[in-house]
């Protein structure tokens, strides 16, 4: 049985041997495949670690929790210094006692002892959390430029992805579009009694990419879902083993798109538009019944001018270009004042008179206790209390700045209860020297094609042509007869009212 993956199907909780996505930071994401050791691995008595400048987090402290927490570094001797540390010392944070080797026999003992409990260390954390199409691509190995995420959500809709959707997708490069229209075209596993399911097609003629794409696949349990074909496409087109994968989604994020678009067509054309009827057992690598929908992804204008006009001339319709100019807007409180000097976003100046009093009654304050750890004596006494009575008659003219902590209004307390996150006014900004341009998008339509086959199945399904009654919208000869017809009518039931109400009085 195909065992499922943590992209497509839910848990609730981190298992072993199954890929996690680490978060270190906002946007520093680690992929991490989670393992259960039993023993030593790489002379970490913890087992599998992973080390990160976050601190260390051997996997046993990320494995059957839920996904979605928090989780704290541990105490972890890192490198060669973990084989060759003395056993003593991890016992006694393990609390488990052992006897301690001398140091030529330390590796070997380390990597049969059990593994070791680990103690959470005084700082650091991550989170850990499910893999999803959007958190690959954001911590994928890049052997490629990628499609990002506003663009492929963008691309997947207009292309019309959806469960069962059968999509062909060259070249598949890192592989980040390949998991995401994985899930998108996800209806479950097929069961190997030819029922038919969403699958992705994918193919790239790049050896080394392939295979580890490949690898990758498996590892995350999406073989069932997608087939990857080492085939370079622009010559050898998108059959699978002679059969074809009836597509009826299609992205190509190739070089030159134009060279491998004619492959794509109800029937065999020459690239440039030519009929080529030499060979009987071509197939069509699309859905004969249905409309085909595609998109191309081309760095520069030149390219997408070459691949409107091939698919121009091989009659795909409604085409269209599209460029994503995706911006983030940070939302934040713009606070203004003292109070918050150290935080980014803030205008570290006063915001009115009595605070930048307030300012300068504390900075006072603290020059005169600079001055009295000084110096010592009753001179210094004197120069305190002279500097105290300056700040005060610098302020508001009372004898005595309020102590530390305390405010003399009531307006200041109030400001200083709000919680932070309701304090200065809510602004939003884009990010600075955001790269917006990826690619340009060209979307186009490949309708069905139509037959006398087709068309007697559709009159067969919507006979048209007996109709005995018309409802709706009628010609204009026909609205007029209809119009006579009432307001005869009408006169004739007004003349019949009339014979019947009784004579008047003379
Ligand atoms: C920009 S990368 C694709 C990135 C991928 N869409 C992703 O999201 O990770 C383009 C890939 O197309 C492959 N390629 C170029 N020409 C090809 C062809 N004729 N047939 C198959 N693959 C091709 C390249 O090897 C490269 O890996």
């Amino acid at each position: 049985m195909t065992r499922s993956s943590p992209f497509l199907e839910k848990s609730l909780s981190t298992t072993p041997d199954t890929l996690a996505i680490v978060s270190l930071s906002r946007n520093n994401f680690q992929p991490l495949r989670l393992e259960q050791s039993t023993s030593a691995v790489d002379g970490y008595v913890h087992g599998a670690t992973l080390n990160t400048r976050f601190g260390s987090f051997p996997h046993s402290t990320l494995l059957g929790i839920p996904w979605g927490s928090q989780v704290r570094a541990s105490v972890v001797d890192t490198g060669s210094r973990a084989r060759k540390r003395r056993l003593e010392e991890i016992e006694s944070d393990s609390n488990t006692p052992t006897p301690v080797p001398s140091q030529d026999e330390g590796d070997e003992k380390v990597a049969q002892r059990v593994v070791a409990k680990a103690v959470a260390a005084s700082s650091g954390f991550v989170y850990i959390l499910r893999p999803t199409p959007e958190l690959w691509t954001s911590s994928l190995p890049h052997r490629t430029q990628v499609v990002y995420t506003p663009d492929y959500s963008y691309i997947l809709q207009r292309i019309r992805a959806r469960p069962g959707t059968r999509i062909i997708e060259a070249g598949a490069g890192s592989g980040s579009f390949t998991h995401a229209s994985t899930r998108a075209v996800y209806n479950g596993y097929p069961n190997g009694d030819g029922e038919r399911k969403g699958k992705v097609f994918s193919f790239e003629f790049h050896e080394p990419r392939f295979q580890k794409l490949r690898q990758e696949i498996k590892d995350h349990s999406l073989d069932g879902v997608v087939q990857i074909t080492h085939r370079d496409v622009c010559e050898d087109g998108f059959l699978i083993d002679g059969q074809s994968p009836e597509a009826t989604a299609v992205f190509l994020d190739l070089p030159a798109p134009w060279d491998a678009i004619h492959h794509l067509s109800r029937r065999k054309i020459r690239k440039g538009g030519a009929e080529d009827d030499a060979d009987p057992s071509w197939k069509s690598p699309l859905d004969p019944a249905q409309t085909v929908h595609i998109c191309t992804f081309s760095p520069c204008i030149e390219q997408v001018s070459r691949t409107v006009t091939e698919m121009r001339t091989l009659g795909w319709t409604d085409i269209d270009m599209v460029e994503i100019a995706h911006r983030k807007i940070n939302v934040m409180r713009d606070r203004v004042g003292v109070s918050f000097p150290m935080e980014r976003g803030v205008c570290a100046t006063p915001s009115d008179v009595k605070e930048a009093l307030k300012k300068l009654k504390s900075d006072l304050k603290k020059t005169h206790e600079f001055h009295r750890a000084q110096q010592s004596g009753p001179s210094s006494e004197s120069l305190d209390n002279k500097m105290e009575v300056d700040a005060d008659s610098a302020t508001d003219g009372s004898s005595r700045p309020p102590p530390d902590g305390e405010t003399s209004n009531a307006d200041e307390e109030d400001q200083d209860q709000e919680p932070v996150f309701m304090q200065g006014r809510l602004t939003h900004r884009t990010e600075q020297d955001l790269k917006t341009h990826t690619s340009y998008l060209v979307f186009a339509v490949l309708p069905r094609e139509w037959d006398a086959e087709a068309e007697e199945a559709a009159m067969a399904k919507w006979p048209c042509g007996n109709e005995t009654k018309t409802i709706g919208n009628l010609d204009k000869q026909v609205r007029k007869q209809q119009k006579r017809e009432l307001l005869a009518s009408r006169k004739r039931k007004k003349r019949a009212d009339d014979t019947q109400a009784p004579a008047e009085n003379p």
